[in-house]
């Protein structure tokens, strides 16, 4: 073990897990190759989440979910990009078949009262900030359950024949954007993710598993607009921009 990772492994002291999710095909940005892996400011865009999860006082350990013809990127992140060690582990076909892949991995971790809390992040968003990411792992372990979320700006409709959920005070409740990291006591989301494997169903985040399976609150943390989801080429050039703008470097 190198002094950098002795180091690393010293800071990674936390029964946090962070999980970072990387098994989409991720071909809309239209690069060839998994976009995760996609260079940004000299490191993959999926080492940049990566190294912000990793910064969180609280997280103890880093699961990275692939595919499998990404192994070999994955250790190139591991080895080069990050101060590692990460636990790389090969995901599902969809999202919440990687998610649950993650968490039968720390399952032994989290029976033990090893890993407390998760915290499960998109590769596909290297900006989220180190506050935001300590923000979530903040409100999850008070609330059980919390994402970062942006009220939708423009006026939202929800489509013809569909009604918006009123909000408390009797108004149309906002839209919200809903980014990650998602934080989640960890034992809850496990049960909840075996739950919904039995089932069959199939969730668009962890969140959306959480309220079909679970009683826990989900808190709102505010999200940041630089924490988007690169999804297609002009997100990238935008991600790039950000990080010239605000001069921001990982790791
Ligand atoms: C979880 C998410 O980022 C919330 O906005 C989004 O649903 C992820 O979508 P993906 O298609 O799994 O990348």
């Amino acid at each position: 073990m190198t002094q950098a990772r002795r180091s690393r492994s010293a800071r990674l002291r936390g029964r946090a897990a962070g999980i970072v999710l990387a098994g989409g095909s991720g071909t809309r940005v239209g690069a060839g190759i998994n976009k995760a892996f996609l260079p940004l400011s000299g490191r993959s865009i999926a080492a940049w989440g990566l190294n912000t999860l990793a910064s969180v006082e609280g997280v103890g350990l880093l699961v990275f979910v692939v595919r499998p013809d990404d192994l070999e990127h994955a250790r190139f992140v591991e080895a080069r990009e990050t101060d590692g060690p990460l636990e790389i582990i090969v995901g599902g076909e969809t999202r919440q078949e990687s998610e649950l892949a993650a968490l039968r991995h720390l399952a032994d971790r989290i029976d033990s009262g090893a890993v407390d809390t998760v915290l499960i992040h998109d590769a596909a968003r290297p900006l989220v900030s180190h506050g935001l990411a300590s923000a979530v792992l903040h409100a999850a372990r008070e609330n059980g359950g919390a994402v970062p979320g942006i009220p939708a700006a423009d006026i939202a409709a929800a489509g013809p024949g569909q009604s918006l959920r009123e909000g408390p005070d009797g108004r149309r409740a906002p839209l919200v954007r809903v980014q990650t990291p998602q934080g989640f006591h960890a034992a809850t989301i496990l049960d909840a993710y075996e739950a919904a494997a039995r089932d069959g169903f199939s969730g668009t985040d962890t969140a959306s598993c959480a309220e079909e399976y679970t009683d826990l609150p989900v808190t709102w943390v505010r999200g940041e607009e630089t924490n988007f989801k690169i999804t297609y080429a002009q997100d990238l050039l935008l991600a790039q921009d950000v990080v010239s703008a605000l001069g921001l470097r990982s790791g």
